[in-house]
């Protein structure tokens, strides 16, 4: 940065500048007659950015690069660095100038004579921290909003809008863990659709896709508001139905095998392609199960199922998992 003159040398009016507006200027002109007014290149940092100070751009425009990535533009009336001023903290290193700009730098003391002496000085600089709060939260809000927005679209399948595996990962343990501690049952239904090689091959990866999301509004749309349907992976799927009974969740996955195999899947509303079918395997929490195991279970079942002739439930046998005795 570089000296240019004082500010009563310099061609610049303080009635133009926002932290002046409406003060007594006449005594005001007098505090700050003596400050520099100093030259900047495009792209250099304002100097000694330790030392709290005001900095008011008065040609030219400032970055204010907050250190949360957001950067703020200041521009010819306007200020930075009035906080530290108020508290003392000075750091001011986020200030760059976004051209060759001319800058009046107000020393802390000084901003505090301003303060006390000038008529207004204080109104105008609690109106623009008033300002600058909002604005921080309602930016804050917006990141809020945008970071759910962003958390719920990576638990969430893109093909098919159900739950994805990450939000699996993270649900299932904390089920199975509020289970075992209310001592509540919990069942598990995993179900793949059957020979969907087949069904890819024939109709091609497009219909595949179709029928993905059929089978998946399918499950969505026959479950109670507490029960949770999330794609596994491929086509494979899985229900989750807390304070559920095996024997009850044995009569869901039926009810589900029997929608699916009775859905249409429909390409462009014209041609109904033949139906799919899917199998189906049920598992209960048992004692002492953790959710793998409960998955395991429901899995083994599942793949019987398929073994079996494919299109139909097979309920997994209960095996509570108790501490083995120390040999
Ligand atoms: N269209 C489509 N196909 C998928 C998707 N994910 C997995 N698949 C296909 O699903 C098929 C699964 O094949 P397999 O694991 O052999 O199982 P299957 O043909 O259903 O046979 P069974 O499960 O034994 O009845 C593969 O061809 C995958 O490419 C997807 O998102 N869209």
């Amino acid at each position: 940065m570089k000296l240019l003159s004082t500010f009563a040398a310099s061609p610049y009016d303080i009635a133009d500048l926002h932290l002046f507006r409406d003060v007594d200027i006449a005594s005001a002109a007098a505090l700050l007659a003596n400050c520099p007014v100093m030259l900047t290149a495009a792209g250099e940092a304002v100097s000694d950015p330790a030392r709290p100070r005001l900095v008011i751009v008065l040609r030219g425009a400032l970055a204010d690069a907050t250190g949360d990535g957001a950067t703020t533009r200041i521009l010819p009336g306007e200020s930075a660095g009035e906080q530290s001023v108020l508290d003392g903290e000075a750091d001011l290193s986020g200030l760059k100038a976004l051209e060759a700009s001319e800058l009046l730098l107000i020393d802390a003391d000084l901003a505090w004579r301003l303060i006390e002496e000038a008529d207004g000085v204080a109104r105008n600089l609690l109106r623009l921290l008033s300002f600058r709060i909002r604005a921080a939260s309602m930016q804050l809000r917006r990141r809020q909003k945008l970071g759910e927005f962003y958390r719920q679209l990576s638990l969430n399948d893109g093909l098919t809008g159900l739950y994805n595996r990450a939000w699996l990962n993270d649900v299932l343990p904390r089920l199975v863990s509020t289970a075992h501690a209310t001592r509540a049952p919990l069942s598990l239904i995993m179900l793949d659709i059957d020979h969907f090689k087949k069904f890819n091959d024939r109709h091609g990866h497009q219909l595949g896709d179709s029928a993905l999301r059929i089978a998946a509004q399918l499950l969505a749309g026959a479950l109670r508001p507490t029960d949770f349907a999330a794609r596994y992976g491929g086509e494979e799927f899985m229900v989750i139905l807390p304070d559920t009974p095996g024997a009850v969740a044995a009569g869901v996955a039926e009810r589900l095998c029997e929608r699916m195999r009775e859905t249409m899947v429909f390409d462009d509303m014209r041609l109904p392609l033949p139906h799919v079918t899917a199998s189906f395997g049920v598992a209960c929490l048992a004692d002492g199960q953790d959710d793998h195991a409960l998955v395991a279970a429901a899995d083994g079942a599942l793949y019987r199922a398929k073994a079996a002739g494919r299109d139909r439930v097979i309920v997994a046998v209960e095996v509570a998992v108790t501490a083995q005795p120390a040999a």
